[in-house]
């Protein structure tokens, strides 16, 4: 069971949305799609889903010793961009319909339906009308029409949106389950603290490109093994004096007294601490690793900014 894409194209009439894009997903792991707005993430889900067709370049999808070209309905779990239920039918009506839609009897979708709603603390709220609920306890209910039929792939357009801390933690938990049931779990989101935690694999996409892929240590080291450096210093530093020593090291005055430099593979350590020597008396040096959403903001800052946006 695995995705193979290879050399996908999908062009809208003034953007390219998905090119050239090649990556694997494989079985049983949770692969994270990140990106900014007009990436071209949903573009390529739908294309996973069979909702669309690439204009050239192949999908082909592994499953029970057959190949297909996206994944087939009846092997699929879908949580889409656009998310669809009934607001006024009840909690349990929405659950028990969606899992009929996909081929499980009543019985046992009553029964699914009740062990999900009471992981996500909904139990109370079963027979309410599902437009009385919050938006987040809405999303929730949707997370669950996306897997109660217990799928081999699961998509998850978004996951986490429209959620706060606690319940983002929760739907965190809510994937190890989908991953320890055995599904293999596809998911974009921009909550970088999140994916960090819970994906085996991310792909960072801008442009419709692939910025990079791999886990996050794979991750850190292609983009040098990205680490920070805090100096602090006893006097406060001239902004002026700063910029002219360090010249084109990337760096950031916290305040009066600290600054942040990054340091990668490309930096001569030697240098660069003779360089914060020569700013002032240190009173502390600090080197820490620069986390997820800090690659990020990095690597879509080298790949030439930030959206993909049709003309
Ligand atoms: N049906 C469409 N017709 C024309 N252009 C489209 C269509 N769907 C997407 N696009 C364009 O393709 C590009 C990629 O969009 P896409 O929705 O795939 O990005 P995304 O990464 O999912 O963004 P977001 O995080 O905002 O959901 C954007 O420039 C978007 O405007």
């Amino acid at each position: 069971m695995k995705i193979i894409v290879e050399n996908v194209v999908k062009e809208y009439a003034t953007v390219k949305a998905v090119n050239s894009l090649s990556f694997t997903v494989n079985r049983g792991e949770i692969f994270a799609l990140l990106g900014p707005n007009g990436a071209g993430k949903s573009s390529l889900v739908k294309m996973l889903t069979g909702f669309t067709k690439p204009d050239s370049g192949n999908i082909q999808v592994s499953l029970d010793d057959q190949q297909f070209d996206a994944i087939p309905n009846w092997a699929l779990g879908y949580l889409p961009e656009d998310r669809g239920l009934y607001p006024e039918k009840s909690v349990i009506d929405n659950l028990v319909y969606f899992a009929q839609l996909n081929g499980m009897t009543k019985t046992a979708a009553k029964e699914q339906a009740n062990i999900w709603l009471e992981k996500f603390d909904l139990t109370e709220r079963t027979n309410d009308q599902l437009k009385s609920l919050s938006k987040g306890n809405q999303q929730k209910v949707q997370l669950i029409t996306a897997v109660i039929h217990q799928p081999q792939w699961v998509i998850l357009d978004e996951p986490f949106s429209g959620l706060d801390p606690v319940n983002q933690e929760k739907v965190v938990v809510f994937l190890q389950e989908l991953k320890k049931l055995g599904m293999t779990v596809l998911l974009s989101a921009h909550q970088m603290a999140m994916v960090e935690k819970i994906a085996d694999r991310i792909m960072l996409m801008n442009k419709g490109e692939q910025v990079f892929l791999g886990t996050l240590k794979e991750i850190v080291k292609q983009v040098g093994g990205a680490n920070q450096i805090v100096a602090k210093y006893q006097e406060p530093l001239a902004a002026e004096t700063v910029a002219s020593v360090l010249q084109d090291l990337e760096h950031q005055q916290i305040n009066d007294t600290s600054l942040r430099v990054v340091g990668n593979a490309s930096v001569n350590l030697n240098l660069l601490s003779n360089k914060l020597t020569e700013l002032g008396q240190l009173v502390s040096l600090q080197s820490q690793q620069l986390d997820l959403h800090q690659i990020y903001i990095q690597a879509i800052e080298q790949h030439g900014g930030q959206i993909n946006e049709a003309k």
